[in-house]
C-alpha cells in the first residue's frame, strides 16, 4: 500500500449519526476509513475536520509529539512530577494523547475516564499544579512553533477542564468563553 493509504475501517457504525454505515459511503482520514449513514453524515464529518483545530495543529502526528514532550517537561518539574511517581507513563501518555485529541477536535471520541473522577483522588491536588501542567503545555507547543493564535485556542480548551480536574463545582453557564466548542 503507498503511504497514508487507508489500512483500518471504522465498525459498520456511522461516527456522526451512530446508525449503521453504509460501506458505499466512505471517508479515509489519518489512515482510517469511516463510512457513513448517508451523503450528509460524511460531509459534516469531513467539514468537522477540516474546521477543526487538532487538524490546524498538525492532526495525529503533531499532537503524539506534543504530548511526548509535554510529559519530558513534567517529570522534570519537581512542582508536579511527585504526582506520576507510581503511575504508567506509558498508558498515561496514550490516555492523553487520546484525550486531547478528542477534545481539539480529533476524529476518535475520548472513552477514558472523566477527567474528575481520573484526578479526585489525587491528595491535595490545587491550582498551582493545574498552571504548572498548563505552563507546560504552552510551552510544549511554543517549542514545536506552533502559531500563537492556535496555542491561545488550545489553552483555551485545556483551561476549561480546570474545574473538573480539581474537583470542583462547575462554575455556571454565564462563562461562555470558558465552554469546550
Ligand atoms: C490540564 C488539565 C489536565 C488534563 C487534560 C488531564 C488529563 C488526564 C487524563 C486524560 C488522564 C487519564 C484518565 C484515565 O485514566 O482514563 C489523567 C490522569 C492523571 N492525571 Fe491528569 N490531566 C490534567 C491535569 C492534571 C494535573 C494538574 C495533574 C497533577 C499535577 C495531573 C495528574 C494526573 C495523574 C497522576 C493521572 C493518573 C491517575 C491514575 O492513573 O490513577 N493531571 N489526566
Amino acid at each position: 500500500a503507498e503511504p497514508g493509504s487507508s489500512k483500518e475501517t471504522s465498525n459498520g457504525t456511522c461516527p456522526v449519526t451512530g446508525k449503521p454505515a453504509d460501506p458505499a459511503i466512505t471517508y479515509a482520514y489519518e489512515g482510517i476509513t469511516y463510512s457513513f449513514a448517508d451523503e450528509a453524515s460524511r460531509q459534516k464529518f469531513t467539514n468537522d475536520r477540516a474546521g477543526s483545530l487538532y487538524q490546524k495543529l498538525g492532526g495525529k502526528a503533531a499532537i503524539d509529539a506534543a504530548v511526548e514532550l509535554f510529559y519530558v517537561k513534567v517529570l522534570a518539574d519537581k512542582r508536579v512530577n511527585y504526582f506520576f511517581e507510581d503511575i504508567n507513563m506509558n498508558k498515561q501518555k496514550r490516555k492523553q494523547k487520546e484525550f486531547l485529541s478528542a477534545a481539539l477536535g480529533g476524529p476518535i471520541p475520548y472513552v477514558g475516564k472523566d477527567l474528575r473522577s481520573a484526578h479526585e483522588s489525587l491528595g491535595g491536588l490545587n491550582d498551582t499544579h493545574f498552571d504548572a501542567i498548563a505552563e507546560h503545555l504552552q510551552a510544549t507547543l511554543t517549542e514545536l512553533k506552533v502559531d500563537p493564535q492556535l496555542i491561545g485556542q488550545a489553552m483555551a480548551i485545556v483551561g476549561s477542564t480546570r474545574d473538573a480536574v480539581l474537583n470542583r463545582p462547575a462554575k455556571p453557564a454565564a462563562a461562555a468563553t470558558t465552554a469546550v466548542p
